[in-house]
């Protein structure tokens, strides 16, 4: 159960030293039920996230003709081929999902009729206007009138051909053409303009389009989305998700004590999973271990200097915890944080101070001098990842009252079910 209303905090009554299991992750997820859904056949996805933005992506799949069956708690058999693909005959309501938006646009380009995708108020404001001038150069008829969702998608064949978006905004546009990409008529030719942000993901694509059959190669200013005859249906495990793990990692290191994460080590798909790297700089010991992470400090950490780019949704971990190191830290290189699911620089910058936090920022960076904390009633502005964060530093010290705790069902509902159980493990 998600708790209504605000939320006050109790810190932990002493240092935690348990294993705390993380769900499944909400981008393998979402790319195993695109990918699975255009295999021709029946795959069985293990490990599966049950959130808002993976029953969105499910849903919306249904729609468009895809059987998906329950199979186990976080086993789904998807029943998938691009003939099965039709016309929903309704708008497709994603919520306040990027990875579900994103990828269905240039999926709904293979499929024959008209596709409608319609977001929440925090949706409408997430630009898209780049993959829709992406897919319109690969001849789809897209119209979207604000240059974010709603879309409107008249489809069924995707051209091929050249390709170019400009890379600074979202790596999910990329993801988006590459797993769409190999039903084209012909190669796409997937050019970057400009610096590629959130790199990680697009791994993460290119590996799992690789893993269903299909081929992407790294080309010079870009990559080839190779033709494909189809994907091939298989079972797929998945990983734990490596944002979510970054709050029991952070917590481990803020409060002093030590926490395991199953699921989660070196080889992981998942660039957010380098977060511990950020820990270690600060002073927290990392081990990895063959199918687990621990993370173990004296809870006496200092501030760091570090390039976010790469791993930035992980940016509101690092920022909450930042008044307990000692110096400053500063966050560097996340201008695309201020169009996800709110402006993020903008919303961490606010409630740290609220907190009492010195705080200076710039475009794409922002420096946290750790103050003595003000007690306060954190602002969530509809981010999962702005609740989850300032919960940890409520585990740490008085006084942090989360406005809005049910916003974490975007990818983590059963956060404060574990936060509870962390609590019972710790004597707390
Ligand atoms: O492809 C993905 O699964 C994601 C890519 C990232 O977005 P951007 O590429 O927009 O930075 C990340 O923030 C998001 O949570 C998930
Ligand atoms: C940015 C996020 O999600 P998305 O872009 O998939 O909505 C996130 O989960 O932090």
């Amino acid at each position: 159960m998600i708790p209504a209303g605000p939320l006050p905090i109790t810190p932990l009554s002493s240092p935690p030293d348990r294993i705390w299991r993380v769900p499944g992750s909400k981008s393998i997820t979402n790319r195993a039920l695109v990918l699975a859904a255009l295999a021709d056949g029946e795959s069985t996805l293990e490990g599966v996230l049950h959130s808002d933005d993976t029953r969105h992506m499910r849903s919306a799949l249904e729609a468009l003709g895809i059987g998906i069956e329950d199979a186990g708690p976080h086993t789904l058999v998807v029943k998938g081929g691009r003939r099965r693909l039709r016309a929903p005959g309704r708008e497709l309501f994603i919520g306040n999902s990027g990875t579900t938006v994103r990828f269905l646009a240039a999926l709904a380009c293979l499929v024959p009729g008209e596709v409608v995708l319609v977001g929440d108020e925090h949706m409408a404001k997430r630009p898209i206007a780049d993959l829709v001038d992406g897919l319109r150069q690969l001849g789809a008829d897209v119209e979207c009138a604000t240059g974010c969702p709603p879309l409107r998608i008249r489809g069924g064949r995707l051209k091929g051909g050249t390709l170019t978006m400009r890379g600074d905004r979202s790596s999910q546009y990329f993801s988006a053409v590459m797993m769409a990409g190999p039903f084209a008529d012909a190669a796409i030719d997937l050019r970057v303009a400009g610096e590629l942000v959130s790199r990680p993901y697009v791994e993460i694509t290119r590996r799992m389009v690789a893993d269903f059959g299909g081929r992407i190669d790294e080309a010079a200013g870009g990559f080839t989305v190779h033709p494909a005859a189809g994907y091939r249906p298989r079972a797929y495990p998945i990983e734990p998700d490596a944002s979510s793990a970054s709050y029991p990692f952070a917590l481990a290191a803020a409060a002093g004590g030590a926490i395991t994460v199953p699921g989660l080590s070196e080889g992981a798909l998942q660039g957010d999973y380098r977060f511990v790297e950020l820990l270690e700089q600060a002073g927290a010991r990392v081990s990895r271990q063959a199918d687990a992470t621990t993370v173990r400090s004296d809870g006496r950490l200092r501030g760091i200097d570090v390039d976010m780019h790469h791993i930035s949704d992980t940016v509101m971990t690092l920022a909450a915890i930042a008044p307990l190191l000692e110096g400053p830290t500063t966050i560097r290189n996340v201008a695309n944080i201020r169009i996800k699911e709110t402006d993020r620089l903008a919303a961490t910058v606010a409630e740290l101070r609220r907190l009492g936090q010195e705080v200076t920022h710039g475009d794409d960076w922002l420096r946290i001098e750790p103050r003595p904390l003000t007690p306060a009633l954190v602002r969530s502005y509809s981010d999962h990842r702005m609740a989850m964060s300032f919960a940890i530093l409520g585990l740490c010290r008085p006084g942090i009252t989360i406005e809005d705790p049910a916003c974490v069902a975007k990818t983590y509902p059963t956060f404060w079910e574990d936060v509870e159980r962390c609590r019972s493990a710790s004597g707390g």
